[in-house]
């Protein structure tokens, strides 16, 4: 079994703490994303798990093994960058072999590896090519490869899919997803990209300024964050948030919105400031309402964004079906379930439950 442990893993560089202390947990087979804003420790994180980063504090075990003190090379790791890195001089099957004549595998086991690889991610008829005669999606398909044939415990990805144009990055996440299903391994995979961490993930690490916000199953992030954090990075576009006011109990009055609203009486009581936080996927608009000015449309075919700028300036994104009419200047209501809604403490940003 390797799945991964890490215990209170901790980065300074000098005098600067960047991560702070990590626990976390990553079964074995699991396919595990770190998401976050830029600059909030997910490369750090997995060059840590990689060997590439020292750890400065904590443990990080790799199965049965303590491999906090381990070189890369012991660690049963594979890593796949952004940058491809291929050796322009050398074949797709001698980029893919080289590691392993370096560790003085046997020409034949390295030949079978290598085609055993290429047929995982369709290569073979390219082995005998050049990088520069490869498509981007193919060279990054031959990066794979190198990590496949060195039968690693654990694959880590660091935005394997960033360098692609739109239309590769889909398919190389398709082909991610069946690599994943086909070899079954543990995955590592850091990304900015919502649809890759919603769709490849079995679970999603949310982190923030070097410590996690909430670790779940994707959906289970969307449906039921812990925090206005959490609640505001999964989701595209992201939630809006009205502030609130509590007026006794299950009651909220929403000034941007000239109404209060309903919901249970659990979540609130007395008075204080909350956040309302409300999906665009959650909102529909009504063209005989005040509530609102629509200061944008964007079109994208199957949906449309609606931008709205409330009475008070407030700003909020409501998501229609494609074949909507409405349009920039209309004056409108935004409907919603208040079910639906989501409180959050004005001050801690804890979701109220
Ligand atoms: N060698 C270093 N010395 C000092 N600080 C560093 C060093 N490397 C990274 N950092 C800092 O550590 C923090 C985390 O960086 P990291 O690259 O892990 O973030 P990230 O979440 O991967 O960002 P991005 O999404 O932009 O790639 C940042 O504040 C960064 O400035």
């Amino acid at each position: 079994m390797t799945g991964l442990i890490l215990n209170g893993a901790i980065k300074r560089y000098g005098e600067v703490q960047v991560i702070h202390g990590i626990d976390l947990t990553i079964d074995h087979g699991e396919f595990c994303v770190f998401v976050g804003p830029s600059g909030c420790g997910k490369s750090t994180l997995l060059r840590m798990i990689a060997g590439l980063e020292e750890t400065s504090d904590g443990t990080i075990h790799i199965g049965a093994r303590d491999v906090t003190q381990l070189d890369p090379a012991e660690r049963g790791v594979s890593m796949v960058f952004q940058t491809y890195a291929l050796y322009p001089h050398m074949t797709v099957a001698e980029n893919m072999g080289f590691g392993l004549k370096m560790n003085g595998v046997p020409r034949a086991e390295i030949k079978q590896k290598v085609s055993e690889a290429a047929r995982i991610l369709k290569l073979d008829e390219y082995l005998s090519r050049k990088p520069k005669a490869l498509s981007g999606g193919q060279r990054q398909r031959v990066a794979i490869g190198r990590a496949i044939v060195r039968g690693p415990e654990v694959f880590l990805f660091d935005e394997p899919l960033s360098n692609l144009d739109a239309e590769l990055r889909v398919e190389m996440r398709v082909e991610i997803a069946r690599l994943h299903q086909e070899i079954g391994a543990t995955m590592i995979y850091v990304t900015h990209d919502q649809v890759e961490a919603m769709t490849l993930a079995d679970k999603i690490v949310v982190l923030r300024a070097g410590r996690i916000e909430q670790v779940g199953a994707p959906l289970d992030l969307y449906r039921d964050p812990d925090n206005k954090f959490v609640a505001g990075f999964i989701g595209s576009p992201s939630m809006n948030f009205l502030d609130g006011q509590i007026e006794g109990e299950g009651k909220v009055a929403v000034p941007a919105l000239s109404r209060s609203i309903s919901v249970p009486a659990s979540l609130c009581s007395g008075t204080g400031a909350v956040t309302v936080g409300l999906r665009p996927e959650h909102l529909e608009l009504d063209q005989s309402g005040s509530d609102a000015v629509v200061e944008l449309t964007e079109a994208l075919g199957g949906v449309s964004y609606a931008h709205l700028v409330c009475a008070g300036g407030e700003k909020m994104i409501v998501e229609e079906r494609g074949d909507h009419r409405t349009r920039v200047g209309d004056r409108v209501a935004v409907r919603f379930d208040p079910a639906r809604a989501m409180l959050f403490d004005a001050k801690t940003e804890a979701r109220l439950r």
